[in-house]
């Protein structure tokens, strides 16, 4: 299947966005370490957090949580200290994505931890029993769900946990996250220095907590907001002060000339129509939203040199390719260095006529790709149903706010 989008000529709209994955996902783990009764308020209903919910609540022996990092990371941790023997599975992309350092470092605190075909990848076979470690060294510069995962078990081991960082440390607003959420369901548990965190062995205890919207699914409509001549966009359950590190995205936008004014029970993006000459950024500690800005800045003419992409390779898809690929259907030549960084530096091609972008079965392809219709409105999204790993309402929003979606089957 496919979309052809037609795009309003003024985008007006108030937008519920859906609530944040990431903080729905951990609450979820640690609600269940709490041993709490009532779920968390808000979770979202995205896939990733369908299959987290499924896990913690079945009795299967073999759980599936699909596409979804954070479930396989988290679950990983969780398993190995629950009792019970599983077997954790995902898609054929979950079992190309790596998990070894998680399983090695939770195989050093005592955890019984098998591969089930390839050695370092899904599905995993784990036996949960008692942990008896309590301080490991390992690498911050691959994922740092591996590191979120092994934070929330630490107040559930007996000796508590130490934890040292090798490398360059990515994604760190995602273990801040983490650490947040943790203090929220009453563990204790902080950074000792740039590279080491301590958790002290104190239970978790139950409470009620309220998931926030995703500063990540926002960024799309900041991008509309950027791209259109004329918009007026709310967006619903975002506060100033978010504990997602994606809510960055607000300040960058503010320099592509999308400002935003914080009101009653959201945001309210303003045009103010100033463009830089260009956009170079480091995208170490938001590595979520480089789609977003690779395309808008393509699209709005801005040359760019955005650094810190070294996770993308191992996400969803190889995300540094398929922006290569799917932005030069669209007339725009970008080069990559050493895996890590993304430039465009104004080089453009002939554009396709119809040109049919590629999702690669990531949601975040269909999403950042979308507003492109705005100066492309022959382009089509091929396999647009990717977006329910994180939002799936974002095609109903965007007919919400005046787009026309055609369904078209190749
Ligand atoms: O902890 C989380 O909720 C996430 C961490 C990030 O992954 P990496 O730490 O692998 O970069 C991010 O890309 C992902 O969408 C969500
Ligand atoms: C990378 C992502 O998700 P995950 O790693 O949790 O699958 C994402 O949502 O962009």
């Amino acid at each position: 299947m496919r979309y052809k989008l037609s795009v309003p000529s003024a985008v007006k709209a108030t937008i519920q966005l859906p609530a944040s994955k990431s903080i729905s996902n951990r609450a979820l783990i640690l609600n269940a370490l709490a041993q709490g009764t009532t779920p968390p308020c808000n979770l979202s209903d995205c896939d990733d957090t369908l299959v987290m919910i499924k896990a913690l609540d079945g009795n299967n022996e073999t759980i599936d949580i699909m596409a979804a990092g954070t479930a396989m990371r988290f679950l990983t941790a969780y398993l190995s200290t629950t009792p019970g023997t599983h077997i954790l599975t995902g898609t054929e992309r979950m079992q190309q994505r790596p998990i070894q350092i998680l399983v090695n470092a939770l195989r050093e605190l005592g955890a019984q931890i098998d591969y089930v075909n390839k050695e370092g990848y899904p599905p995993l076979r784990i036996h949960g029993k008692e942990l008896t470690g309590n301080e490991i060294t390992l690498k911050g510069n691959v994922s740092s769900q591996y590191i979120s995962a092994l934070l929330m078990i630490g107040p559930v081991l007996k000796n508590g946990l130490r934890l040292h960082l090798s490398g360059e440390i990515i994604s760190r607003p995602y273990i801040n996250l983490t650490l947040q959420l943790m203090k929220d369901f009453g563990g204790q548990a902080s950074w000792l220095s740039e590279s080491s965190i301590e958790v002290s062995p104190k239970p978790y205890i139950p409470v009620s907590f309220m998931v926030e919207s995703d500063w990540s699914a926002a960024s799309y409509w900041y991008q509309i907001a950027a791209l259109s001549e004329k918009a007026e966009i709310e967006l619903i359950g975002l506060f100033p002060n978010s504990y997602q590190g994606d809510s960055r995205g607000a300040e960058i936008f503010a320099r592509l000339g999308v400002e935003t004014e914080f009101i009653h029970e959201g945001v309210l993006l303003k045009k103010n129509g100033t463009l830089p000459e260009r956009l170079d950024e480091n995208f170490i500690d938001i590595p979520d939203l480089a789609q977003t800005f690779a395309v808008t800045c393509c699209l709005l003419g801005i040359p760019f040199r955005f650094t810190g992409l070294q996770s993308l390779k191992i996400k969803e898809t190889d995300r540094i390719a398929a922006l290569e690929n799917e932005l030069y259907k669209l007339g725009y030549i970008l080069c990559d260095k050493q895996d890590s960084i993304l430039c465009w530096e104004g080089e453009r091609c002939e554009p396709e006529a119809e040109p049919v972008i590629n999702t690669y079965e990531d949601h975040r392809m269909a999403m950042a790709f979308a507003p492109a219709a705005v100066r492309f409105p022959k382009m089509r999204i091929a396999d647009p149903q990717v977006v329910t790993k994180s939002y799936p309402s974002y095609w109903e929003n965007l007919k919400q706010a005046g787009f026309k979606i055609s369904i078209e089957q190749p």
